[in-house]
C-alpha cells in the first residue's frame, strides 16, 4: 500500500493526476507543450488517436446550426481513453459567432443561474455589462458559469425538478445532430453547465456523477480561446493526456470515458481566431428539412445579426481574452419523464 506524504496531501497514487495539473498550470516555469496532443497536425510520436469514420449519413440541418457538412467533419477516438471521442471544429465561421453570442447574450439572462446570482440579482447581465458608456470589464469577468435545464446544484451535487427551467432548443437541435452521427441513439439534452475561462482560470480535476443517466454520452463544446484538457481514468492515479482543445472543438465523453477524471489546467492563446474566418455564403436549404426542436426561421434571422460588424465587436473582444465552454449532459434515464419519475429501471 502506498502511503501519503502527510497528514493533509491526498494519497500519492492520487497525486499522479495532481502533478501533471500542477505542471501544465505553472506560470514559472513556462510548461513544455510538446506532450500536449494536438489533432490539428498529428504530430505526436507514438499516433495516439485513431481517426474515426463517420457512419451516418448528411444532416440536412447542419448549416442552419452552424455546422459544416457533416461528411468533412474529423472525428477522433483516443488509443489510450476508449470512447473519448474528439470532433476537430465542424463549425463554420458563423456557427462559432452564433454559439459564441448566445452564451454571453443570453443564456446567462433569467430565469438561468450562474454564480453572480450568489452575490446579487442581475436579469440581463451581458446588457448590464455595457449600462455605462464604456464595458463594465469587472461585471464582465465576474460571470464564471451559467446553468441552463436541470440547474446543477454545486453544494449537494444532486438535480431537483424544482430546480430546473426549460432548455434551449437551438442547444438539443445541435446535441441532437453531433450524437446521431456518432451513432448514440436517443440523447436528450436536460442539463447545461456554460463555464467562462479567463487567462489563468483553471478548473480541478473532478469527474462529472450527479447526473442518474450514465450511460448517455456527455458532450463539451469550447469556443474562443485555447485550453489545455488532461484527462485520466477513474481514479487519479492514471497518468493523464494533455490534449490541445481550441475554438470549436467538440469533445464527447462516452462509455468507459463518461466517469473518467478531467481538469483544465491552462487556458492558452489561440494561434487563429476561426470565429473570423472569411467564409462564402453557405447556403441552408430551406423546404423539407426536418427539425425537432427548433424553428428555422428564427434561427436563420440569429445567425444574420453577426453580419453588422459593430455590433459583432463587442462579443469579438470578449472572446479574444476568455474562452467558453458548454458542457451538456442527459440527466434522465431513457424511459424516464422526470426525477420524479422512479418506475423506469433501466438505463
Ligand atoms: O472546460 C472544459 O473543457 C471542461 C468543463 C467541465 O469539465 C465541466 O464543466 O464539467
Ligand atoms: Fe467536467
Amino acid at each position: 500500500m502506498l502511503e501519503s506524504k502527510g497528514l493533509n496531501s491526498p494519497p500519492i497514487q492520487d497525486q499522479i493526476f495532481m502533478r501533471v495539473f500542477k505542471y501544465y498550470k505553472s506560470n514559472k516555469p513556462q510548461p513544455s507543450l510538446e506532450q500536449v496532443l494536438n489533432c490539428e497536425y498529428n504530430t505526436a510520436l507514438e499516433v495516439p488517436m485513431v481517426q474515426k469514420q463517420i457512419i451516418s449519413k448528411e444532416d440536412l440541418r447542419a448549416s442552419t446550426l452552424g455546422l459544416q457538412e457533416c461528411k468533412n467533419w474529423k472525428i477522433f477516438e483516443f488509443e489510450r481513453h476508449p470512447r473519448l471521442i474528439l470532433i476537430k471544429n465542424p463549425f463554420t465561421s458563423y456557427g462559432q459567432k452564433f454559439w459564441i453570442r448566445k452564451c454571453l447574450e443570453e443564456y446567462p439572462k433569467k430565469p438561468n443561474k450562474t454564480n453572480i446570482d450568489l452575490e446579487r440579482h442581475i436579469e440581463y447581465w451581458w446588457q448590464e455589462c455595457f449600462e455605462g458608456n464604456e464595458c463594465d470589464k469587472k461585471l464582465q469577468k465576474k460571470l464564471r458559469w451559467t446553468t441552463l435545464g436541470y440547474h446543477h446544484n454545486w453544494d449537494t451535487k444532486v438535480y431537483d425538478e424544482e430546480n430546473k427551467n426549460s432548455f434551449p432548443e437551438e442547444l438539443s437541435e445541435l446535441c441532437d445532430i453531433v450524437s446521431q452521427q456518432l451513432g448514440f441513439v436517443g440523447f436528450r439534452a436536460e442539463a447545461a453547465i456554460v463555464n467562462y475561462y479567463h487567462m489563468g482560470s483553471t478548473l480541478s480535476a473532478h469527474t462529472d456523477h450527479s447526473e442518474l443517466n450514465l450511460q448517455a454520452p456527455l458532450f463539451s463544446f469550447s469556443f474562443g480561446q485555447s485550453a489545455i484538457f488532461l484527462i485520466g481514468g477513474h481514479n487519479k492515479s492514471l497518468e493523464p493526456s494533455a490534449i490541445l482543445l481550441n475554438s470549436g472543438d467538440i469533445v464527447v465523453m462516452s462509455k468507459e470515458a463518461r466517469l473518467c477524471y478531467h481538469a483544465v489546467p491552462k487556458i492558452l492563446p489561440a494561434s487563429t481566431q476561426p470565429w473570423n474566418k472569411p467564409e462564402g455564403y453557405i447556403s441552408i436549404k430551406k423546404k423539407g428539412v426536418n427539425y425537432k426542436y427548433i424553428d428555422q426561421a428564427k434561427l436563420i434571422s440569429e445567425m444574420g445579426l453577426n453580419n453588422d460588424n459593430q455590433e459583432w465587436s463587442k462579443f469579438n473582444s470578449y472572446v479574444e481574452e476568455s474562452r467558453i465552454n458548454i458542457n451538456i449532459r442527459q440527466v434522465l434515464k431513457q424511459n424516464q419523464k422526470s426525477l420524479l419519475d422512479c418506475n423506469s429501471n433501466n438505463t
